[in-house]
């Protein structure tokens, strides 16, 4: 800043006694002035940290500090200057302020800002970064034209998702015979089958089916559901006893709620889209309501809604009540139409040799390797449709796969074994300890000796 050399004044009192009148000092500026000084910064203003200042010599003359940053450091110069000169040759831009704002100059040695003002003390001690921000400000309008189509899309295309499932439910619900915006679980009480159908349409049109993670799906409407009380868990979720309200009639349905966590989303959706599978209906195969995505944030949680089993899961149950052959038949010959029905395999059980939820890598080597098949009490053949029935079980575990009975097979073997006349007490052998290995359930009997199955 060579020009301002001779301009440089330490305090402004000798430079008033010797060059100013007093009508001189009310017409010019008192400013910082100092070479180099560095800043003082807090957000987007800094102070200049100068300590010296001057009355400029002509009343033209204004404020200015220059800002200079390389990679080293900030310096600040602060003078009094004649705004229709260059400065470093730079022209002062916006100076007739009373607030020293920053403008950003091009420079090739570094960073430089520049500010110019006039009419208050010291007024390039305090300097104003509002357009540090230069870039910012380009910034902005740039930002808002690159959003606005992806925004405007992402409108239209909620917009349009709206109208055609609003549009979807109306003719649904008109095809019911309901009023618009009534849930269609609830048109009838007492007509659960066609509620059935109803909730799995929307289960097929609802985003729940496509949803990839923990956040997202919603139905429609939620079924006025009141839990009762939990009645089992499993390895992703708690199954709890609920009542499902009938708004027309004021009745209610007792309902098994199957209540996956947050964190369990995937399990949730991959039973719901097995149970949406219409294909899979049958009287044997768990009644199916509807899933729902219900709560928000970390109170989240899935449900799936099926009809209520008051007799629980079927190990539980067989270990503790003894089967009837009638019983015996009718729960088995329903698993078998089940399962014929699914066209799957049953799960073999193991008792002793395996843990309560065996690993795969547990059951392949005890299967598959060691060949390994549960044992069948000789005390269960003296019953004569038992006997039948267990050489249909030992068919079904052939080694061979293609040498296993189909559960097709499985179910006519079943119309037979009904068309025998057997004992339907299962108690022709008082051997009471095979009694205790043949429930299928194996872990512990009633020791009521007259109902033993054998
Ligand atoms: N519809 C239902 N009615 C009555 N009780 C049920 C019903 N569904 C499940 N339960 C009870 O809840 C328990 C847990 O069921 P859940 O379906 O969660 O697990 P699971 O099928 O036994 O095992 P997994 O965790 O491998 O799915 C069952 O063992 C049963 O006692």
């Amino acid at each position: 800043m060579g020009n301002t050399a001779g301009k440089r004044g330490y305090l402004w009192l000798p430079r008033l006694c010797k060059a100013l009148t007093h009508q001189d000092l009310l017409k010019t500026n008192l400013c910082k002035w100092c070479d180099s000084t560095p800043p003082a910064c807090e957000e987007k203003v800094c102070y200049s940290n100068c300590n010296l200042n001057s009355y400029c010599e002509d009343p033209y003359e204004i404020c200015v500090a220059i800002w200079r940053q390389d990679n080293e450091s900030i310096r600040i110069s602060t003078l009094c200057h004649n705004p229709h000169r260059p400065i470093e040759n730079l022209m002062v831009p916006n100076y007739n302020t009373s607030h020293c704002i920053m403008t950003h100059q091009p420079s090739e040695e570094g960073i430089i800002y520049i500010c110019g003002c006039v009419d208050e003390q010291e007024c390039n001690d305090k300097l104003i970064f509002e357009n540090h921000t230069n870039g910012d400000k380009e910034v902005i309008p740039v930002a808002a034209i690159s959003l606005l189509p992806p925004l405007l899309v992402a409108v239209m295309i909620t917009v349009i998702f709206y109208l055609c499932r609003t549009q979807k439910q109306r003719k649904r619900t008109k095809a019911w015979g309901g009023k618009p915006g009534q849930s269609p679980a609830l048109l009838e009480a007492g007509r659960s089958a066609e509620r059935e159908e109803k909730l799995s349409v929307l289960m097929d049109e609802s985003p729940t089916s496509t949803n990839p993670t923990c956040a997202s799906s919603r139905p429609a409407e939620l079924l006025p559901i009141e839990l009762d009380e939990m009645v089992g868990k499993g390895q992703f979720a708690e199954v709890w006893r609920a009542k499902l309200s009938h708004s027309r009639s004021g009745q209610y349905e007792t309902v098994a709620v199957k209540i996956f966590p947050c964190e369990e989303y995937s399990s949730w959706k991959n039973e719901s889209q097995i149970f949406t599978d219409t294909s899979l209906k049958h009287d044997s195969v768990l009644r199916f309501l509807t899933a729902e995505d219900r709560g928000t944030g970390p109170r989240r949680e899935y449900w799936l809604i099926t009809a209520y089993h008051s007799r629980g899961n079927l190990k539980d149950y067989l270990s503790r009540h003894i089967l009837s052959w009638m019983d015996l038949q009718k729960m088995a010959g329903s698993l078998v139409s089940g399962v014929a029905h699914l066209h799957s395999d049953y799960t073999l059980p193991f008792g002793s040799k395996v843990q309560e939820q065996p690993c795969v890598d547990t059951m392949r080597d005890i299967v598959l390797h060691g060949r390994g098949r549960p044992e069948i009490p000789s005390s269960w053949l003296v019953h004569q449709g038992m006997h039948f029935l267990c050489d249909t079980i030992t068919e079904c575990w052939d080694h061979d796969p293609e040498a296993r009975l189909t559960a097709h097979c499985v179910a006519e073997r079943f119309n037979l074994m009904a068309q025998m006349d057997c004992d339907d007490i299962l108690n022709n052998n008082t051997d009471n300890e095979a009694s205790k290995t043949a429930s299928p359930g194996g872990e512990h009997q009633d020791s009521d000796g007259s109902r033993n199955m054998q």
